[in-house]
């Protein structure tokens, strides 16, 4: 089932967005979906939250549990890798990637780097649905278990929060901190794909319940795994 409305509710961004490019290929676009795309994205994550494979704090390799809630589309993953299968959780296959959310992030490429070409080519095909409390963390770490360097599509939705993205090099400064709002993208792709990046705090009460998240942060992350299905093996007779 597809829970979101086609476009035209996906047309175009609100006239006269701004683009700030953060770092090289690090570009922050305030207010880039609308209200309505917001509200969709909402609904949709809502019925992606309650599964087959529902949303969860993922467990580390360690031991330790994510502050931050996670669904995923596509591939499910699991630290460090990704699979069909979320098999950290109830063994149930993963979500399927929408069609027009792939659209969406091609939209997001083109309007980032304005260029055309290049948003063609982009076909994400993993995306990860992070839900904050007020409490809610995520440490500095890279987007790293994906196998090409196509760029990270964010999306962000309800409260603001502080957005840490730091250097390729190591966790430390230099970094630059910046607010992530309710529909701002942020596209990081090139020389700052790798980049350490954080969210450091959550800022509570500066949602607009009007997006029909009444508390909390939505962000999605969209990614292009370059992993394939692995094939059906040698014919048996
Ligand atoms: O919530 C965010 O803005 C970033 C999420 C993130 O870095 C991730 O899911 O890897
Ligand atoms: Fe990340």
């Amino acid at each position: 089932m597809n829970p979101l409305p086609e476009p035209p509710l996906f047309g175009p961004p609100p006239a006269g967005y701004r683009r700030r490019e953060i770092a090289p290929g690090a570009v922050h676009l305030p207010g880039w979906l609308t209200p309505e795309q917001q509200r969709s994205l909402v609904t949709a994550c809502r019925g992606w939250a309650t599964g087959p494979v529902p949303i969860r704090h993922t467990r580390l390799p360690r031991g330790g549990v994510m502050s931050v809630q996670t669904v995923c589309l596509g591939w499910h993953w699991k630290p460090y890798a990704y699979t069909r299968t979320a098999d950290d959780v109830n063994g149930r296959p993963v979500t399927p990637f929408p069609g027009w959310l792939a659209d969406l992030g091609r939209r997001a490429v083109a309007d980032a780097y304005q260029d055309e070409e290049r948003a063609a080519g982009y076909e994400p095909d993993a995306a990860l649905v992070n839900f904050y409390d007020a409490e809610a963390r995520l440490g500095m770490h890279q987007d790293k278990d994906e196998k090409t360097l196509d760029p990270v599509v964010s999306l962000s939705i309800g409260d603001s929060c502080l957005f840490r993205l730091g250097n390729t090099e190591h966790r430390n400064r230099p970094w630059t901190d910046l607010t992530l709002a309710s529909g701002d993208l942020l596209v990081f792709g090139g020389p700052s794909r790798l980049a350490y990046h954080a969210v450091p705090k959550i800022h509570p009460g500066t949602g607009d319940p009007a997006t029909g998240l009444a508390a909390g942060r939505l962000n999605l992350t969209l990614r292009v795994t370059g992993l394939t299905d692995p094939g059906p093996g040698p014919a048996t007779r």
